[in-house]
């Protein structure tokens, strides 16, 4: 069966921070498709360029960050060659958002129920209060939420953390949109609470065919879910393909350092291999591969900026000198 069109295309998309005259690259020709019902990990060092993604995708971004070049098009629609209002009609029902800190999406000083009615009734002007109400507790019982009709009672700041994120899952999934981006949603939550989330909202998005960003600094973490990943380094992209190609067989050195400073590996009677040095700053990324100061593999070549290139059948990496062989990932 041939696959999908994508849903979401990002295409050569050039981010950067202006100050008066002067613009300083953040992201760097970052693409990537994602298709329909296709769970989609983004991962990289803080700094990355993970969240600003994120933002362009949702037209958050704000000066003086801006696009530069580059498109980014949901159903085949140019989302920068839309006015205002086509986007904001997109963002929140089409495209939604998950946050690290849920309160980015909750008003502290509305009741849950308050925030999860008006946002049912202004995106359906047909449906009663009665029934909006109706309509949030059962999103929120669908997200794990106890005794949700009490909870819909509440403000934020009466919830647990944990809780709070539900709230904040429940209300991006109101609309059933067609994708949603999850920027380190469970970061912030302990172990246990964090594997709840994630299963639940991953199993989630696969019943309703939702498709998924979910960004992370945790390659293990989206080793378990992810159909696809991409790694960024330096805002830019620089592998993508099938998660069990990119966790099996990294071609990129940086893909591969990443697997291997792991604490899993650790576990599993392997010694962590810490990259050497640290991510370049923003304004201070080196010309060629950003990574090649600190890549055992660098050579004169890597002075000129390796494009991202097909290394396996679905695997691209931007690397002069990808490795060929597999890794021995412990379970
Ligand atoms: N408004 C801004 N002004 C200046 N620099 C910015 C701005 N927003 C982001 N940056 C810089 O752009 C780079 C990418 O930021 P981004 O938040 O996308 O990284 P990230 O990969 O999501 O990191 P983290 O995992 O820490 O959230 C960082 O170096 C950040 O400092």
């Amino acid at each position: 069966m041939s696959e999908p069109d994508p849903i979401l295309v990002v295409s050569d998309l050039n981010v950067s921070l202006a100050s008066g005259k002067r613009m300083t690259p953040i992201l760097r020709e970052v693409s990537f498709a994602l298709r329909p019902g296709e769970i989609l990990g983004i991962v990289g060092e803080s700094g990355s360029g993970k969240s600003l993604t994120a933002s362009a995708i949702m037209g958050l971004l704000e000066p003086p960050v801006r696009i530069v070049s580059g498109a980014v098009a949901f159903k085949g629609r140019d989302l920068a060659a839309l006015d205002e209002k086509a986007v904001r009609a997109i963002r929140g029902n089409e495209i939604a958002m998950v946050f690290q800190d849920p309160a980015m999406s909750l008003n502290p000083l509305l009741r849950i129920e308050t925030q999860m009615v008006e946002s049912i009734v202004a995106h359906d002007r047909g449906c009663s209060r009665h029934a909006a109400r109706e309509r949030a507790r059962a999103a929120l019982e669908t997200v794990g939420v106890p005794a949700a009709a009490k909870r819909l009672r509440a403000y934020p700041h009466e919830l647990s953390g944990g809780m709070r994120q539900r709230v904040s899952i429940a209300i991006a999934m109101l609309h059933s949109p067609a994708v949603i981006i999850a920027d380190e949603p469970t970061t912030a939550l302990d172990v246990t609470i964090q594997a709840q989330i994630l299963d639940e909202m991953t199993q989630l998005c696969r019943k309703n065919g939702t498709a998924l960003i979910w960004i992370s600094h945790d390659l293990s973490l989206l080793s378990s879910f992810a159909d696809r990943i991409c790694v960024m380094y330096a805002g830019r992209v620089i592998e993508s393909g099938p998660c069990g190609e990119v966790i099996g067989a990294p071609r990129h050195p940086y893909s591969r350092g990443l697997i291997l400073s792991v604490p899993a590996m650790a576990r599993a009677g392997k010694d962590i291999e810490p990259i050497p040095g640290y991510p370049p700053r923003v304004g201070m990324v080196p010309s060629g591969c950003a990574f090649r100061p600190r890549c055992h593999r660098a050579s004169p070549a890597c002075a000129v900026q390796p494009p991202l290139q097909t290394v396996a059948s679905q695997q691209s990496a931007a690397c002069f000198h990808p490795f060929d062989d597999k890794l021995q990932v412990p379970a």
